[in-house]
């Protein structure tokens, strides 16, 4: 078994990290880390997350960021489930140590540490880190994770957004002169489990957010390698996103051509799911699947793609996993079905 830990095991993707490393095949999850002076250190973890009640002896460990180093040589795989600031600070002393990182916050996903400031309002200080960081899109960047010391796993959204828009960007398929526009909304858990005005439930209605400035646009535009319009929505359910792209294809592309990249990208991924109607949310909801659907219009050149995710597992919890098997040679959809 793999020694494992996650750090920010109080929050909502540590629960699904727990969920999944206890039973997993391979993993042994051995301790559940929450930072210094956290009002959840030394709980059991059914006490903070009650569906893991009588599912795991683990009791919250307190963090002492002094011990870092000498943590990264205890484990074969350490679990990030932090906010970007502290991956951020943490990510140099975790480095170049014996544990394979898995960062699921946003401070690593960009090469161009210039932008964090802009979209994340810190100024990133780790360039070594940076570059050596491989983004973790399981389907997609799969040699290149097998290999890797740190991944930076992929926000939720971009994930929903990159796994449909990919096979026809990488096909040279896409009309330069128009930009691929997405429209998704996500369930509140994608806010993270502190309260706030904004997911508290009298407060919450469908509503756009982030317009023209969410900091998901330059990860989606890094790694499809095309401009995007990106409008993220919070809707009033608890997990999940539906993202529905639209996007122009050059003229002569046909609905065989599109059918044929999806298939020849996805035919042999476990967790991507190309369905013969639209996806919905409860389809995916608790699920490491991605959901993917499409309908061309050969007149107009328009291309509808709906991608359907649970935002904390292949949106987080799960693609991290799905990273941690690459690494450690075990099939992607290992301890995930
Ligand atoms: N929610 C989602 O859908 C997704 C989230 N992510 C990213 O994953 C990461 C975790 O997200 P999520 O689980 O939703 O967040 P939560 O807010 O639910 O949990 C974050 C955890 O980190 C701990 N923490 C908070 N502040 C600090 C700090 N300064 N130093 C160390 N630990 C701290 C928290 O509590 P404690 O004080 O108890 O340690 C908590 O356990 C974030 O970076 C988020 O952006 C990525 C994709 C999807
Ligand atoms: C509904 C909601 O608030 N969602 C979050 C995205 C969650 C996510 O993917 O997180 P990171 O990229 O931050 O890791 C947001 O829009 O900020």
């Amino acid at each position: 078994m793999i020694s494992t830990c996650i750090i920010g095991a109080s929050g909502y993707t540590g629960a699904e990290l727990i969920k999944i490393l206890i039973r997993h095949p391979h993993f042994s999850l051995d301790t559940c880390y929450v930072s210094a002076g956290s009002a959840d250190s030394d709980k059991p973890i059914g006490a903070i997350h009650p569906q893991l009640f009588g599912q795991t002896e683990l009791v919250t460990q307190s963090l002492d960021s002094g011990e870092l180093s000498q943590i990264a040589e205890q484990y074969g795989a350490i679990f990030l489930a932090t906010p970007h600031e502290a991956s951020h600070d943490w990510a140099q002393a975790l480095s170049g140590k014996k544990a394979k990182i898995f960062d699921l916050s946003g401070a690593f996903r960009l090469k161009d540490a210039r932008v964090f400031e802009q979209f994340y309002g810190f100024q990133h200080q780790e360039t070594g880190v940076l570059s050596s960081a491989v983004y973790g899109l399981a389907e997609w960047h799969e040699d290149a994770i097998k290999t890797a010391s740190f991944i930076a796993v992929p926000g939720c959204y971009p994930t929903a957004s990159l796994l449909a828009l990919k096979p026809m960007t990488e096909a040279g398929f896409l009309d330069p002169n128009v930009r691929p526009i997405i429209n998704a909304t996500s369930g509140v858990s994608g806010a993270g489990r502190k309260p706030s005005m904004t997911t508290s439930y009298f407060e919450v209605s469908l509503q756009a957010y982030g317009v023209l400035g969410h900091r998901h646009t330059p990860e989606i535009e890094e790694y499809c390698g095309t401009s995007v319009i990106f409008t993220p929505h919070l809707g009033q359910f608890k997990r999940g996103i539906l993202a529905t792209i639209t996007m122009r294809l050059r003229t002569g592309i046909t609905t065989a051509d599109i059918q044929q990249k999806f298939e020849q990208h996805y035919a042999n991924q476990p967790m991507v799911r190309l369905r013969d109607s639209w996806p919905k949310i409860d389809d995916v909801a608790n699920t490491a699947f991605c959901d993917i659907h499409w309908k061309f219009d050969e007149d107009s050149g328009y291309l509808v793609v709906c991608s359907a995710i649970d935002n904390l597992l292949k949106g987080a919890a799960s693609q991290a996993v799905q990273c941690a098997n690459l690494v450690f040679n075990q099939a992607t959809e290992t301890g995930l079905l």
